[in-house]
């Protein structure tokens, strides 16, 4: 029987980013990048990711931000949005299905070649101004 359901309120937001860092956290490429920035910082930066979905998912218009700005200097290439990618993928598909978990999959994805194309222009271009 299927057991995964729609992504259609506020805890499954929760469990989809609480499951989704639970294995950032633990993944040996990416984790030591979220903890140098994080450090002790964790409970807000998931609240802060409830709210950036909950927005793009729900409509419901809680996250106010430049999504872009904390990742400018960080040390990543496209090894690390890949295996960001197939972690949040992963994450999804393990405990939703639907319209808004395509839609998940989706806006995450857009997300990162964005911004990995910011990162590999500002890196070749540093005359520019970031942002
Ligand atoms: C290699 C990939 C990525 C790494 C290493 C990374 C790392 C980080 C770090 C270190 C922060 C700052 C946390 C803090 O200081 O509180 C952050 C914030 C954030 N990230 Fe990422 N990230 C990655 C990919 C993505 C992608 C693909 C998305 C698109 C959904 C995303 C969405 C966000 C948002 C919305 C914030 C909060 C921005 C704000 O402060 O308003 N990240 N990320």
């Amino acid at each position: 029987m299927e057991t995964r359901k729609n992504i259609s309120n506020l805890d499954d937001i929760k469990l989809l980013v609480d499951n989704f860092y639970d294995k950032v956290r633990e993944d040996d490429l990416l984790k030591a990048i979220f903890n140098n920035v994080i450090q002790d910082r964790w409970p807000a930066h998931l609240e802060k990711m409830y709210h950036f979905w909950q927005t793009v998912l729900l409509g419901e218009h809680t996250y106010f931000g430049s999504p872009f700005v904390p990742h400018a200097e960080l040390p990543v290439e496209k090894s690390h949005f890949d295996r960001w990618m197939e972690l949040f993928v992963e994450t999804v598909d393990e405990y939703f299905i639907g319209e808004k978990a395509e839609r998940a999959k989706w806006q995450a994805d857009r997300m990162a070649e964005m911004f990995l194309h910011k990162i590999q222009y500002y890196k070749n271009n540093p005359a520019r101004p970031l942002l």
